[in-house]
């Protein structure tokens, strides 16, 4: 198991080894429970499918809706049934994933990012404004709006600067909108023909965007599937529960049966295609076998994980546990190490943090490291400048020699193939909306730590690089 401080240790002094993986192999491990998850209607965590089921397929379909389960699709859903009790256990329980002219949709839930530096100010905007990265008390609930205004307009200089140096705007967007082609294509060949939509949290395509275009299509049977494979409340779960609040405005989506995927760090396909991205950066090094494997995350506050239940670190260290167990099963034993990256704010944050580590790790000899982002499957900001311009520079100063980073899987075919599988795995759970679902979530959101609301301030105060008297005021001011 992991602890911050032995995830920041253990692999330098043990060189050769490496943490030690949980007790259980993957495929029989389960999700662990979360209590932080929205519940929009009935997720699920899709278990791994074996390989093997997938062998041979290679029907084309035409794009179109189908009104008959294909020979494949049984397939699929029979070898889940057998292998992990589904709910479907009969032929005409299959048919009724299909009766009349359902059609299949799935959202891919993103984050979202500005696509010119004009956009970065009103994009900051958005994502601050959201109650779910900062936390207000809700008799100051009003001042959300304004706050974000102003740490938008603060953060904005030094955020372009960031994102002119990537080539002046998110590469978000392109990439969602190539992995959402890349899984129609894929769900195709597996003979399940669906319409695949891209809803982000703080930038276009909206999410509110996406799901009038899910409607002007006349889905009736919708997957919801986060693009982040660890759940965490600042992300899926700030999605979902907007996804929450658009459902129970709106009489076509609550009939509408859906089902959320919500989180899929410990699927098969997902960690064998990390451990090849891996084994094949290792060979680049001049000594393969000595290279630290380092991990970077993204960071959330402390609190979340500890106080309001966020899975998100659990998850993470379960998916690295899985993704060096796979790499054991190919004799590959370098050690690793997991440090969390981007932090914002003087609150505390997920340790060890990345920058500390990376020193630590230069000041104990360690000479090759190579970067691996774990929290998100595409390109962004934090990959292609944090760790690619800043954390490169940090270690090559703290005396590490060679450097290198894994790329973020993008439209990689196992792992598209294995998101496929997974969507298709989730259909027999596709079903209506309980309204006592809801209720329960909103009592949830209520009994977040007030904690949480408070340490605003300091995150505030660290955005904008405010002295500590602004800062104590904007403090006195939310209590
Ligand atoms: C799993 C991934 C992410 C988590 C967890 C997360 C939490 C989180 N983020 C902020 C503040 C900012 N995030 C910003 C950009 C950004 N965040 C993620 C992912 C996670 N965030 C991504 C992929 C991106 C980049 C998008 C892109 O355009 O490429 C930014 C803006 C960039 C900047 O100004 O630095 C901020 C700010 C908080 C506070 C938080 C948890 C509470
Ligand atoms: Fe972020």
């Amino acid at each position: 198991m992991w602890s911050s401080s032995q995830a920041s240790t253990r692999g330098v002094v043990e060189m050769g080894g490496r943490v030690e993986a949980g007790p259980s192999h993957f495929p029989k491990r389960p999700a662990p429970r979360n209590p932080a998850r929205v519940n929009l209607s009935r997720t699920h965590a899709v278990k791994p499918c074996s390989a093997g089921d997938r062998a041979g397929i290679s029907v084309k379909c035409n794009l179109g809706w189908s009104s008959q389960p294909s020979p494949d699709l049984k397939r699929h859903l029979r070898g889940f049934s057998s292998a992990s009790e589904a709910v479907l256990t009969s032929q005409s329980d299959l048919r009724k994933l299909f009766v009349g002219n359902e059609k299949i949709g799935v959202l891919l839930l993103n984050l979202g990012g500005p696509e010119t530096l004009d956009d970065v100010q009103p994009f900051l905007f958005n994502l601050f404004a959201d109650p779910d990265i900062i936390r207000l008390p809700r008799l100051f609930r009003f001042l959300q709006k304004p706050l974000a205004q102003f740490i938008s307009v603060v953060r904005a200089p030094k955020s372009k600067e960031g994102y002119a140096s990537i080539g002046g705007g998110s590469p978000l967007r392109q990439i969602t909108d190539a992995q959402a082609e890349a899984l129609k294509e894929a769900l195709c060949e597996k003979d399940v023909p669906a319409k695949v939509y891209v809803g982000m949290r703080y930038w276009h395509p909206f999410t509110e965007e996406a799901i009038q275009q899910i409607k002007r299509d006349g889905i009736t049977k919708l997957v919801v599937l986060p693009l982040y494979p660890q759940f965490s409340i600042s992300t899926s779960g700030s999605s979902l529960r907007l996804l929450e609040s658009i459902f129970r405005e709106d009489e076509y989506l609550v009939n509408m049966q859906h089902t959320v995927i919500p989180s899929w760090y410990q699927r098969e396909g997902y960690i064998k295609a990390m451990a090849t991205l891996i084994e094949n950066e290792l060979t680049k090094f001049p000594e393969p076998q000595k290279v630290m494997i380092f991990f970077s995350a993204h960071g959330v506050p402390l609190a979340y994980v500890e106080e309001a239940g966020d899975p998100y670190k659990a998850e993470m260290e379960e998916c690295i546990d899985l993704i060096m167990e796979e790499l054991e099963k190919r004799g590959i034993t370098n050690p690793c190490t997991l440090a969390y990256q981007s932090r914002v704010g003087p609150v505390e944050w997920l340790k060890p943090y990345t920058d500390e580590t990376i020193v630590e790790l230069g000041q104990k000899g360690v000479k090759s490291l190579l970067a691996v982002p774990i929290s998100f499957v595409s390109e962004h900001i934090e990959t292609l400048e944090e760790i690619d311009v800043e954390y490169k520079e940090l270690a090559l100063e703290s005396g590490i020699k060679h450097w290198g980073r894994v790329s973020a899987l993008g439209c990689e075919p196992t792992f598209i193939s294995d998101l496929a599988d997974a969507v298709i795995e989730s259909l027999p759970y596709v079903g209506a909306m309980a309204v006592s679902n809801l209720e329960a979530r909103q009592v949830t959101t209520s009994a977040w730590p007030a904690k949480l609301c408070i340490s605003f301030a300091w995150l505030v105060k660290r955005i904008l690089l405010l002295p500590d008297a602004l800062c104590l005021g904007i403090l006195c001011l939310t209590k």
